[in-house]
């Protein structure tokens, strides 16, 4: 069929901008571009709904920042890992549940460190001496008091800055807050894994926008099987063809055509664009006619940082049974984060991760290059530490696929770039983290998007057909709900 479309102007018109007759006969048909956790959500809804779906995956395997890796004998996460918010208010819970997929809690609500708390760690200095405890919380305090002083300077100062430069004139302000020594370290210990949050460097980060995330309640889990499983069962009977790299994408009023690396060619009633933020910036995707300004000028700014994981199995156990390891430094740069693996899962590997001009600088090396260069941050911490026996290495950031691990505020940008990447273009229709407005950056935050561009998607494709409310249900009805959408650009 595809090839006859292809050979047959006539047929092709007909199908893609073809006469209301002819479409009225066949189902409403869409595209997916992307088989992440939005493409895949986006793909399911519209395949419920009696809709012809093709989704399009330039890789070799579904997922996208959802990569469970398999190799070692039992379930890693070379992406994410937690859920946030284990609670029924995240849209996710009623599917893990159903699945029966443990959860391994790291922490409760309003942690400093997000998704850990202070219950199970080890901090070391450069020397190898663990940091006192009483240390660490207290200086968590510090960290958190600064932190409410950096608002008192966003209220004040009508230009945007980066968080780092808030917290220099925080401590000019407030000499109290400035910490010497191992103390000093520890606080820049609590900087890093913020920025391990956000993926990005504070010079770089938005202090007007940073915190326009809303954390689900309930807390942080460790998906301790890895988060495939999730994804498989959402993608069962979906249409994937999979290594069919997207190249162009010509919309007209009543029909879009998409181009594939390999030469294929692919029409339908509309097409759901859930690629990565990176890959956009990228313009690997070329859109005719050119995407409006305002969308274009909304995936130039709003930022895409980088998080990575090296993946490190031992032998045997040597570290101590707590849920995270880490190494002090004096400054965010040369601190370490290490996540036990042993403790939730019972698996002998520790997870370095690290994030912004860190994860970029480590992305030059070689795997082996790499994965030694996390064992030297181990070995200051136990010099008697035996060598990995297996690693895996992620590069998100240079990886085509993504261009990036996910998206943050950088300094001086609108505050609305998240609902600006959302917003359909006619036919267009856009899902994935970085377009969730809520919960940009997350698995749940990427799942809302794909279910609300579906609906979108229906609506929009049902009204040309006359068909609305003759088909399914809204795909908004539990336990997904889709809130009602308003912009104004
Ligand atoms: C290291 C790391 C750790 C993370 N940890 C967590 C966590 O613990 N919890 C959490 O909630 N979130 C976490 N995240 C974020 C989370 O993984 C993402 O927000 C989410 O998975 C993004 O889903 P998506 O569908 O928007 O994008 P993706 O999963 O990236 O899906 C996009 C898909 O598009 C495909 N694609 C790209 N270009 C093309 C093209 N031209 N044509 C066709 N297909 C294309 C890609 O291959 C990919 O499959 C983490 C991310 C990283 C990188």
């Amino acid at each position: 069929m595809e090839s006859r479309v292809k050979s047959n102007p006539q047929l092709r018109r007909a199908l893609c901008y073809g006469n209301v007759a002819r479409q009225q006969e066949r189902s409403p048909s869409v595209i997916v571009i992307g088989g992440g956790m939005a493409g895949i959500a986006a793909a399911r809804a519209l395949n419920d709904a009696s809709f012809q779906v093709v989704l399009l995956e330039s890789r070799d395997r579904v997922g996208g920042r959802i990569h469970t890796d398999y190799s070692f004998g039992f379930p890693v996460d070379l992406g994410a890992s937690w859920l946030h918010g284990v609670s029924k208010e995240n849209p996710l819970a009623p599917l893990i549940g159903k699945l029966g997929l443990p959860l391994y809690r790291t922490s409760e609500d309003n942690s400093v460190l997000y998704d850990h708390d202070l219950e199970s760690y080890a901090l070391f200095d450069m020397d190898g001496n663990q940091v006192p405890l009483e240390l660490v919380t207290e200086v968590g305090k510090i960290f958190e008091m600064v932190l409410e002083e950096t608002d008192k300077i966003r209220q004040e100062f009508g230009e945007d800055m980066s968080i780092l430069r808030a917290l220099s004139i925080v401590f000019e302000r407030k000499p109290e807050f400035r910490l010497e020594g191992l103390a000093h370290n520890v606080l820049q210990w609590y900087l890093c894994r913020m920025e391990g949050w956000f993926a990005a460097d504070s010079d770089t980060i938005s202090l007007k926008n940073w915190d326009q995330e809303e954390l689900l309640p309930g807390g942080h889990g460790l998906m301790v099987r890895g988060y495939l499983p999730v994804i498989r069962t959402l993608a069962k009977g979906i249409d994937i063809r999979l290594q069919h790299r997207v190249t162009k994408i010509v919309r007209r009023y009543n029909g879009v055509k998409v181009t594939t690396e390999n030469g294929k060619t692919f029409f339908a009633d509309a097409t759901i664009v859930a690629v990565p933020l990176g890959v956009l910036k990228a313009k690997i995707i070329e859109f005719e006619p050119k995407l409006p300004d305002w969308k274009e000028a909304a995936i130039a700014d709003l930022g895409v940082g980088i998080e990575n994981k090296i993946i490190l199995h031992f032998k045997n156990v040597f570290w101590p049974n707590v849920e995270f390891l880490g190494v002090v430094a004096e400054t965010s740069y040369g601190c370490s984060y290490f996540l036990n693996l042993h403790k939730p899962a019972g698996h002998p590997v520790l997870v370095y991760m690290p994030a912004g001009q860190l994860a970029k600088d480590i992305e030059k090396l070689s795997d082996e290059a790499a994965a030694n260069f996390a064992f030297t941050q181990l070995k200051k911490i136990l010099p008697d530490a035996s060598s990995p026996i297996q690693y895996l290495v992620s590069r998100w950031g240079r990886d085509i696929n993504s261009l990036g691990s996910y998206s943050y505020d950088t300094v001086g940008k609108p505050h609305d770039l998240y609902e600006r990447l959302r917003v359909p273009v006619d036919n267009l229709f856009f899902a994935g983290e970085a377009t969730s407005v809520l919960y940009m950056g997350s698995v749940h935050g990427a799942f809302t998007t794909g279910m609300m561009a579906a609906e979108d998607c229906r609506m929009r494709v049902l009204e040309r057909y006359g068909e609305i409310g003759l088909l399914q249900p809204s795909l908004g009805q539990e336990p997904w709900a889709v809130p009602l959408q308003i912009s104004r650009l």
